[in-house]
């Protein structure tokens, strides 16, 4: 059976697993204020996991193309109190950061047990961090910076080179004495690619895994590829196409789902599970 060491848990892979997406960005919230925003966090936290997600991924810093740029200390003011707060409520917390010095404070918590990095342990210390750590790690790629990311993606084969980049990272993860079993790999939709390139990825996601070696964690949910595709501006008037995307992920292997509407989401994985099963 296919599982994920997955710090505190152990994941059974067998079937999708979906991650409710947890911004504690201040834009994310109503503007009540740090206590308030805590409140809000449990609360959205909660409900997320009475829908039905199986891991909560914590972010406090937007990588929205654009988006200001927050110092680590205002990334740690924002991520540690949430994980302190929703750190007893039994299920797995992913963080999500780039930054070692907030892996580093975070995993120290005893809070963290995925860390979900959009560059792939690249920041100094960072590899060094996750080895000496329990948790899961989501290797992601990404071209460029989030500011820049979007300017003029160009690749050969962009399943193949983004493919062999994550084989590389997660080699190097290995070679730090991280076990396969504590490693996902995700191309990272909306990172440094056009949507050529996307529809390119998802429909071959199978060769990913294959070509990286390790399990598939995917994040399409309301992202302007939808947009694009729907003529949909307003990213949360993307469901439809958002929880379509979730099930053509599923049917090419994805393991883990990283999306904002776990109810609709995992309603549709169920049917698709029940459909598998039958
Ligand atoms: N592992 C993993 N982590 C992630 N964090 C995010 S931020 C995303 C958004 O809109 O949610 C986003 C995408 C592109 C630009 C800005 C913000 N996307 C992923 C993903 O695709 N995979």
């Amino acid at each position: 059976m296919k599982t994920l060491l997955c710090g505190r848990f152990t994941l059974d892979l067998s079937r999708p697993l979906v991650m409710g997406i947890l911004n504690v960005t201040p834009d994310s919230f109503s503007d009540g204020g740090r206590f308030n925003r805590l409140e809000d966090a449990l609360r959205r936290a909660e409900a997320m996991l009475a829908e039905g997600a199986d891991i909560l991924d914590i972010g406090g810093e937007s990588t929205r193309p654009g988006a200001p740029f927050v110092s680590p200390q205002e990334e740690m003011s924002r991520v540690l109190p949430a994980l302190e707060k929703l750190r007893d409520l039994g299920a797995p917390l992913s963080l999500d950061t780039r930054r070692a010095e907030v892996m580093r404070e975070a995993l120290a918590l005893d809070a963290v047990d995925l860390i979900n990095d959009v560059s792939a342990l690249e920041d100094e210390g960072a590899l060094q961090v996750a080895a000496q750590s329990q948790a899961a790690i989501c290797l992601m790629h990404k071209q460029g910076n989030p500011d820049t990311m979007q300017d003029k993606p160009a690749y050969g084969d962009v399943v193949a080179e983004v493919a062999e980049y994550l084989k590389r990272r997660a080699q190097l993860c290995l070679d730090a004495g991280i076990a396969r079993e504590r490693l996902l790999v995700d191309p990272g939709f909306g990172f440094g690619k056009t949507l050529e390139h996307n529809l390119a990825l998802l429909k071959r996601l199978d060769e990913v895994e294959r070509i990286a070696g390790a399990p598939l964690l995917v994040g399409l949910s309301r992202k302007s590829m939808l947009g694009a595709i729907t003529g949909e501006a307003e990213p949360a008037e993307r469901l439809g196409a958002s929880v379509a995307a979730a099930l053509e992920a599923a049917w090419r292997g994805a393991a883990v789902i990283r999306v904002h509407d776990v109810k609709a989401t995992r309603q549709a994985l169920q049917l698709w599970q029940a459909l598998r099963e039958s």
